[in-house]
């Protein structure tokens, strides 16, 4: 007796709706990484993170995530290593996740879909003066994905999650002082490079991506706390923030590297 379980998801957040793809677009993202396929590049350097938590600003809720914002002024809190030339300043970091367990995450791994991904967004001091240029930079910007994965509570995200209730509304903004993202790092470094693009407009292919393959353990209760923020504004009739990723996107002509064999 055929008793399967479709488990499809539509997305129907305005902004993926028209999924408008950068029209001739030859490497947008996310994509499924395909373990199998992926090339160890013995060339890849550790990654090297040093973020200075007194750069962190303030948490906003930008209708499409919430996202962290870091002051960008100075070379504090930089990476460097792994794929990269030089060094590229934090920006900001925000999350992608789904209305149940099942999905939310951007990237796959062999089709593998997890519950929540987190974005770490930096830019190229040297080559651009600004993140806003460096968004249209060819390889003007560094994203570092972890996935998360249901499992025990993570007491570093949870300072994360109990600012959540002050910015529920879209455009609600708090005060985030002091805050080291590096305790969101699974401590394995091995990691996935390819090239990419932004997963929100404007979709522009100026993203080396970076994906470690280990991802961190939240509990339900956070990813439940995620849920509970709005992609509308105050006064506006509520829709639950759920499902704000972006669906994937074609391979095409290129290759992702491992660090690891
Ligand atoms: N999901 S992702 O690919 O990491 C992705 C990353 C970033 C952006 N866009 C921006 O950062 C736009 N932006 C500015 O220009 C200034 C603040 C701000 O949020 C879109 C997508
Ligand atoms: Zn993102």
């Amino acid at each position: 007796r055929e008793n399967c379980l479709v488990t499809c998801h539509v997305n129907v957040h305005p902004l993926w709706q028209s999924e408008l793809s950068v029209s001739g677009g030859t490497r947008q993202s996310p994509i499924n990484i395909q373990w199998r396929d992926s090339v160890y590049d013995p060339h890849l350097k550790p990654l090297k993170i040093h973020y200075d938590p007194t750069t962190c600003l303030y948490i906003w809720n930008n209708g499409y995530s919430f996202q962290v914002e870091f002051d960008d002024s100075a070379d504090k809190s930089v990476i460097m290593g792994g794929p990269l030339e030089n060094h590229y300043r934090l920006k900001q970091f925000h999350f992608h996740w789904g209305a149940i367990n099942e999905w939310g995450s951007e990237h796959m791994v062999d089709s593998k879909v997890y519950p929540a991904e987190l974005h770490l967004v930096h830019w190229n001091p040297v080559t651009s003066t600004s993140f806003e240029e460096a968004i249209m930079e060819n390889n003007g910007l560094v994203v570092i994905g972890v996935f998360l994965k249901l499992g025990a509570h993570h007491a570093g995200l949870q300072k994360l999650v109990d600012a959540l209730p002050a910015v529920k509304h879209k455009d609600t903004i708090v005060e985030f002082d002091v805050f080291d993202p590096s305790c969101l790092m699974p401590s394995c470094p091995d990691y996935w490079t390819y090239d990419g693009s932004l997963t929100t407009p404007p979709l522009t292919e100026s993203v080396t991506w970076i994906i470690k393959k280990t991802p961190i353990e939240v509990d339900q209760n956070q990813l439940e706390e995620f849920r509970m923020l709005l992609f509308t504004s105050a006064g506006e009739e509520e829709k639950r923030m759920v499902d704000n990723f972006r669906p994937l996107q074609p391979l095409m002509n290129r290759t992702v590297r491992s660090s690891f064999r």
